[in-house]
């Protein structure tokens, strides 16, 4: 058996319209999703993953007295649940042309799902690495981010960036804009996250963004400023001492940053009433800046604060549910013993 971990992410800026071609800057974080694969002698895949939960399904016993319970559920609700695995399982065969091997998976995680902490990418990454490392041949990490990479694009529908993928593989921060993915040195951000309990469908906020932009003009400018202001982002970070801790100015100009993003999103459609109330609630306890991270739609926010004032403001915030420092994850994936 093989066991892989990759790290979840925070967006500093620019989700979403790293989709369309403009620069993102995502920071890999200290959660991690934990995939075991064991070769089979045949080739089916059997996946163990406690974490997904179906919303409702209907039972049926069979009438006199016997017969299996039949469980009616969605075929498309389990589908969407094991996508993911899926991809990587198909992505760790293709690149091995092993196309019957077989596995079992067990996926295991700390990353909330769908909460835009990137938990598909996590386990798509540790998926595919453990995967093909159990078949004694491990891919090397370019060609990791980039299988995952395809795993998720074909997920989402042909409608993702290599932000996350790449991101979760390498670990750190990084600078993806189109195929250009490389990690950037930053200062040691003071990431607050706030957590709302509840998920958005990263594919639909997706789609919802693609038309707002095919639609109308001024949502496509929209897309290009948040192009802008993590240009001027990258410029801030670009003279800031690696590894040490930040100034408060250097804090100040990457919260305004942080904050106009999220208004930007907001008016992209992506964000939530429970999005906007933990942003204020961040805001008002002095964060630097604050945003939804990743898809939005529901999930988590990400906040700029040394101090214990934005934890301690958010934990009395009727919409969330749990809030942690998010400390930056310099491991990507990693095999676990
Ligand atoms: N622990 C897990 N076990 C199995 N599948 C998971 C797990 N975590 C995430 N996934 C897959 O990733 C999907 C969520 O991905 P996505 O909607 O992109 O949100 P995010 O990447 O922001 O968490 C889940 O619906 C599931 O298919
Ligand atoms: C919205 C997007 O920019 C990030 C999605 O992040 P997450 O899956 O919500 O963690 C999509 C993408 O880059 O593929
Ligand atoms: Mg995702």
């Amino acid at each position: 058996m093989t066991v892989s971990s990759a790290p979840g992410k925070v967006y500093l800026f620019g989700e979403h319209a790293v989709v369309y071609g403009e620069p993102a800057i995502p920071c890999a974080i200290e959660r991690r999703a934990t995939v075991s694969a064991e070769a089979r002698d045949d080739d089916r895949v059997r996946v163990t993953a406690p974490d997904l939960s179906l919303d409702g399904f209907t039972v049926e016993y069979g009438g006199d007295g016997g017969g299996r319970p039949d469980v009616n559920v969605a075929k498309g609700l389990v589908e969407a649940g094991i996508g993911y695995v899926d991809a990587a399982v198909e992505q760790a065969r293709d690149a091995l042309d092993r196309p019957n091997a077989g596995f079992d998976v067990t996926v295991e995680s700390d990353i909330p799902l769908g909460a835009g902490l990137g938990s598909s990418a996590a386990v798509v990454v540790a998926g595919i690495d453990a995967a093909t490392r159990e078949l004694g041949h491990p891919l090397d990490a370019a060609e990791l981010a980039d299988r995952a990479y395809r795993a998720e694009h074909e997920v989402q529908d042909g409608q993702a960036s290599r932000a996350d993928t790449f991101c979760c593989a390498m670990g750190g921060a990084v600078r993806v804009e189109g195929d250009d993915c490389r990690r950037i040195e930053t200062p040691n951000l003071p990431f607050v996250v706030g957590f709302d309990g509840g998920a958005g469908d990263t594919g639909k906020l997706v789609a919802g963004v693609r038309e707002l932009r095919e639609e109308y003009g001024f949502a496509a400018e929209t897309v290009e400023n948040i192009g802008d202001l993590v240009r001027r982002g990258e410029e801030i970070l670009a003279d800031a001492d690696p590894g040490d801790d930040p100034t408060a100015d250097l804090l100040s100009e990457l919260g305004l940053l942080m904050d106009f993003d999220h208004g930007l999103l907001e008016a992209l459609g992506v964000s939530s009433r429970t999005l906007d109330n933990m942003v204020w609630a961040a805001r008002e306890a002095g964060a630097h800046g604050a945003k939804l991270t990743g898809a939005g739609g529901g999930g988590c926010i990400v906040a700029l604060d040394a101090t214990r004032e934005t934890e301690t403001a958010l934990r009395y915030t009727a919409e969330c549910e749990d809030v942690f420092r998010a400390e930056l994850a310099h491991d990507g994936v990693r095999v676990e013993e």
